[in-house]
């Protein structure tokens, strides 16, 4: 098998992203300026009762400000655990994790995370109040003006009309919706996503991965993004990291944008080799890309 990258495997550096370098294209500065993300040989590792579990070992990657990166791999490869690290609730082992530049140091407004559960809305509170909420207890803003910027963004996400309803009274994707708006009101320099629409039943997942395309089309946030949906990865992302299985260890980096439906076709069947196929799949995709990304960055 042929070592050579094709035109779609480059390693994207964000030179031919026009999103990527468009760090001051935020619409109407509601939004922070987005944020370089880098995590550098990261390993996680969990306390279990036979000593400690190692989720990730020393996992690497870029994210550059405005990017849609994607995280991917089977189930227990340590997605979850990344987006847990960046978001500062879990330390690493070894490595560091840093936000333009800066080492990150415990949980901050900067990175915010949507999962994947319903329940992650209080359900006492009605939608307009879930948005607001985090901006009043953390006293970005006083109640007014968080009402106000709750206002705004539930209008960005679609449902000005359902300010004053209750979860339960909200179908999945709406619930989704709500707690994307309520991530984006905190203008994070970073979105964190952690599976958001795999509860979602498939149409409304193909709608919801429009729509989050749609805000970023509008917005341009830092977007680090957990699936284990190899169509997903390829439809939200500009790039994928790809993870072996348990513990998670990077096993290529491939580029996701501007491909033509062949070639996304033929990135499908290459990302399932790397997950399935074992080292042959490596030999031929991770190396030359982790070469090539490493002289775009020197
Ligand atoms: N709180 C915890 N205590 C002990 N081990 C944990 C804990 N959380 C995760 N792990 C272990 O760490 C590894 C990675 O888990 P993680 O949830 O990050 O994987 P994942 O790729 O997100 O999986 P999934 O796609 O199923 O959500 C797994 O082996 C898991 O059992």
């Amino acid at each position: 098998m042929s070592a050579v990258l094709e035109p779609f495997d480059a390693i994207d550096t964000g030179r031919d992203c026009a999103a990527c370098e468009a760090g001051d294209q935020v619409a109407d500065g509601r939004l922070a300026q987005p944020s370089r993300l880098s995590v550098e040989g990261v390993s996680l590792d969990y306390r279990g009762e036979r000593g400690p579990i190692r989720a990730t070992h020393r996992v690497g990657f870029d994210v550059l400000p405005s990017e849609r990166f994607v995280l991917l791999g089977a189930s227990g490869c340590g997605k979850s655990s990344l987006l847990k690290a960046v978001g500062g609730f879990l330390s690493p082992t070894e490595g560091r994790i840093l936000v333009d530049g800066r080492p990150i140091d415990g949980p901050g407004p900067d990175r915010i995370a949507v999962f994947q559960e319903f329940d992650q809305l209080p359900p006492w509170k009605t939608v307009l109040e879930n948005v607001a909420f985090p901006l009043i207890a953390s006293g970005s803003s006083p109640r007014k003006a968080a009402l106000e910027q709750a206002r705004h963004w539930l209008a960005r996400v679609g449902l000005a009309d359902f300010a004053s309803a209750f979860p339960h009274q909200l179908s999945g994707g709406m619930k989704q919706r709500v707690a994307i708006a309520r991530a984006l009101a905190m203008k994070p320099r970073v979105l964190l996503m952690d599976e958001p629409f795999a509860a979602l039943d498939a149409l409304t997942r193909r709608r919801m991965q429009d729509e989050l395309l749609a805000l970023w089309e509008q917005e341009r946030f830092t977007l680090l993004f957990v699936t284990h949906s190899i169509e997903e990865a390829l439809i939200v992302g500009h790039r994928v990291l790809v993870l072996s299985p348990h513990p998670g260890r990077v096993r290529a980096e491939l580029n996701a944008q501007g491909l033509t439906p062949a070639q996304r076709a033929a990135q499908a069947n290459r990302i399932e080799r790397l997950l399935f196929g074992g080292p042959a799949a490596v030999d031929a995709f991770s190396e030359p890309v982790a070469a090539e990304r490493a002289a775009a960055l020197n």
